[in-house]
């Protein structure tokens, strides 16, 4: 197994204080186990629970997230309770985080909000920054973070945060292994167990954790559970153990030739670490070898890209950074804006060039979005988060950490000072800030998205980079937006008042809301008080997608998606785009683009648009965009392969709209049908 993060194991269960007197466990703790698991392990294994626990459905919280809610909740809590009473060790605090994500089904509010809110570590993480915050994570901002962590130190934290990635990261190979080693189904081990044995296979094979580490796995299963579950954890551990100095760790079965296709991806995808689903897809798409290259990158270190403000020449702060040991250089494929740093982010982060703050940070962190669990990373691995935090190339604007594929998207849009720019899904906003850049303060750029939370950050953070005055910002449903302006240019074209009324109305109350949110930023938007535009010279739809091409930098993403989910993802792709089309002026540009692989949210996308919208067609990127040809494909789209080109993937096309038109785009079906459903 690769090795992903480096961790001082033999730190992990240092107690940061005395350790506490534990109260018993939990009465419904101790029962016996249910007569379907007795067969297994000796009885002196057990742990002794009567009640089978019920099963856990994946669905969201409100709706009853456990097979029977209240019950499994208690369950939990009690769990939840008995880590938090335990003298808090980086591994404790791991398992508590794991056991939060199996309960809630998402990394969100986890590497980024625990173990203490009192820390910089209570930054949101990335999912959080780009989707709405679950009610269990709404929940618990409101009411505080739990207690867990609270004695551990900045470096006992990062920690932390690497196990629990890691962990995240390597589960289903982990859990491999330990099923072929206990003859036990996972899902039949009590929830802390599994937690807690993914963490010991995880320190014994990954980083190499010396035998009697073994010990302290054991002993937190005995403080948190029982000794039944202690002794389930010794035999599993010390049976890894055994079986690694033997060089028989569980392998999947390599293909022969005999092996059918789902077997193979069964067995790649087990082996690397993912679904098989998403495995037996790429297969098809890009064939076994660029398949096994694709997984190996998700699989390792990712690297970090930072946009710098453009009065910074990218070669002399490489120069600068290279006095503090930081390995940096010009972009590849965006020389002029964008460097990248192969190591010691965090020297980076602390040389003045980044960041500054606790506050400014954070805004940095919800605008650099899917970023941030990647400084996060950084962090760990190098072991110098305080340095990030006293930084400033962010804080200052100077600097917004943002991955070279997505600077490629805004150079394949490439707005044009004075122009009128739509950025239709724009939140957290590393795109429209990068446009904003681009187009030197000249002409507007509305930033439209769903998330109204989000979008209170991109202001502020369009200010901190003096694009207040360009940018604003308005939180709305596209496909609702859309029609609301193709009805107020169709009526202001016959002279007709209501829609113009309705705009202005919509205008006044996104107004109200930002002074309401109260943050001086929003201030800055002055074009909010002009009229929007009813159609735009260029428009971005950078939708919602899968993010398939960023499963590096998400260790959780490969096992929160879905095949149904994709597939929904890409009927909203659609109904997107239809809606994005009909504010593309005549003769304008829309860019399409996705953080997916799949072809269904990509390719296919474009093909079903340009059947549906005669009045479109692609335009291969021209030579002023700068797009190096080995990232244009045959059909002229842009192209980023993490395994090909190191960067995030990336799929992005120009679609230019007809300029004889008069102002009748294709079809918009799709976002008129969706209006008329949302008045029903
Ligand atoms: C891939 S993210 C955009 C990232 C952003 N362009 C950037 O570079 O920082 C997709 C965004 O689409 C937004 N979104 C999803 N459905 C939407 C809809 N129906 N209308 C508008 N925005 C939507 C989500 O809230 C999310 O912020």
């Amino acid at each position: 197994m690769q090795h992903v993060a480096q961790i001082a194991w033999h730190r992990a269960a240092a107690p940061c204080t005395a350790p506490p007197r534990l109260p018993p466990p939990p009465r419904r703790l101790l029962a016996a186990p249910p007569a379907s698991r007795r067969t297994k392990w000796p009885n002196r294994f057990y742990p002794r629970r009567q009640q089978p626990l019920p099963e856990f459905t994946g669905e969201a919280e409100e709706e009853g997230a456990w097979g029977q809610p209240e019950e499994k909740r208690d369950e939990m809590q009690l769990w939840m309770d008995r880590l938090a009473s335990v003298q808090p060790t980086e591994r404790s605090v791991a398992v508590a985080q794991l056991l939060r994500i199996e309960e809630e089904g998402a990394f969100a509010g986890l590497v980024g909000g625990s173990p203490g809110a009192d820390t910089d570590e209570a930054v949101p993480s990335e999912a959080e920054a780009e989707e709405e915050p679950s009610p269990g994570q709404q929940r618990r901002r409101q009411e505080g973070d739990e207690p867990w962590g609270r004695g551990l130190d900045p470096r006992n934290k990062r920690a932390v945060t690497d196990l629990v990635a890691s962990v995240t990261r390597w589960r289903r190979r982990l859990d491999y292994i330990i099923e072929a080693c206990s003859g036990r189904r996972m899902a039949d081990l009590d929830a802390p167990l599994r937690q807690i044995l993914r963490v010991g296979a995880l320190e014994l094979i990954e980083k190499q954790a010396p035998s009697h580490s073994v010990n302290e796995h054991v002993e937190l299963a005995k403080q948190v559970m029982h000794k039944g579950s202690a002794g389930v954890a010794n035999f599993v551990l010390r049976e890894i153990v055994r079986r690694q100095e033997a060089g028989t760790l569980p392998q999947p079965p390599a293909p022969t030739k005999g092996t059918s296709p789902e077997e193979a991806a069964e067995a790649l995808a087990v082996g690397a670490s993912h679904p098989t689903w998403l495995v037996a897809g790429w297969l098809q798409q890009y064939g076994p070898k660029a398949t096994m290259e694709l997984l190996r990158w998700n699989n390792r270190k990712p690297h970090y890209a930072v946009r710098l403000a453009p009065e910074l020449d990218p070669a002399a702060v490489c120069q600068r950074l290279e006095g503090m040991r930081v390995m940096a250089q010009p972009s590849h494929y965006l020389p002029r804006e964008f460097i990248t740093v192969q190591n010691n982010m965090q020297a980076l982060l602390s040389s003045g060039l980044i960041s500054s703050g606790k506050g400014q940070v954070q805004v940095s962190v919800i605008v650099i979005g899917s970023h941030w669990k990647l400084l996060n990373d950084a962090a760990w691995r190098e072991g110098s988060r305080e340095a990030l935090l006293s930084s400033g190339l962010i804080s200052s604007g100077k600097g917004q950490v943002q991955d070279e594929a997505a600077g490629l998207v805004v150079a394949l849009l490439d707005p044009q000072p004075g122009e009128d720019l739509l950025d239709a899904c724009a939140a957290p906003g590393g795109k429209t800030l990068f446009s904003a850049a681009r187009m030197q303060g000249q002409g507007s750029i509305l930033a439209l998205d769903i998330g109204r939370s989000r979008l209170a950050a991109l202001r502020g953070m369009a200010a901190r980079q003096q694009h207040g005055a360009m940018v604003s910002t308005h939180a709305a449903d596209l496909r609702d937006f859309a029609p609301m302006l193709a009805q107020r240019r169709r009526q202001s074209a016959v002279g007709g008042e209501d829609a113009q009324q309705e705009v202005q109305e919509a205008q006044q109350g996104e107004r109200e809301a930002a002074e309401a949110h109260g943050s001086a930023d929003d201030q800055a938007g002055d074009s909010r008080s002009k009229p929007w535009p009813t159609q735009f010279d260029r428009v971005l739809l950078d939708a919602p997608c899968s993010g398939t091409g960023v499963l590096a930098k998400r260790a959780d993403l490969r096992w929160r998606r879905t095949p149904e989910e994709v597939e929904q993802m890409a009927g909203l792709q659609g109904q997107l785009l239809a809606a994005a089309a009909s504010v593309v002026k005549p003769g304008g540009l829309l860019v399409y683009s996705t953080c997916s692989l799949e072809a269904v949210e990509n390719q296919q996308q474009v093909s079903a648009f340009l059947a549906n919208h005669p009045d479109f067609s692609v335009e291969p990127p021209p030579a002023e965009t700068g797009i190096p040809p080995k990232c244009v494909s045959p059909e002229g789209y842009l192209l980023m392969l993490p395994h090909v080109h190191g960067t995030d993937g990336a799929f992005a096309v120009r679609l230019r709209r007809r300029g004889d038109s008069d102002g009748g785009s294709g079809s918009v079906a799709g976002c008129h049908s969706h209006a008329l459903q949302g008045q029903g």
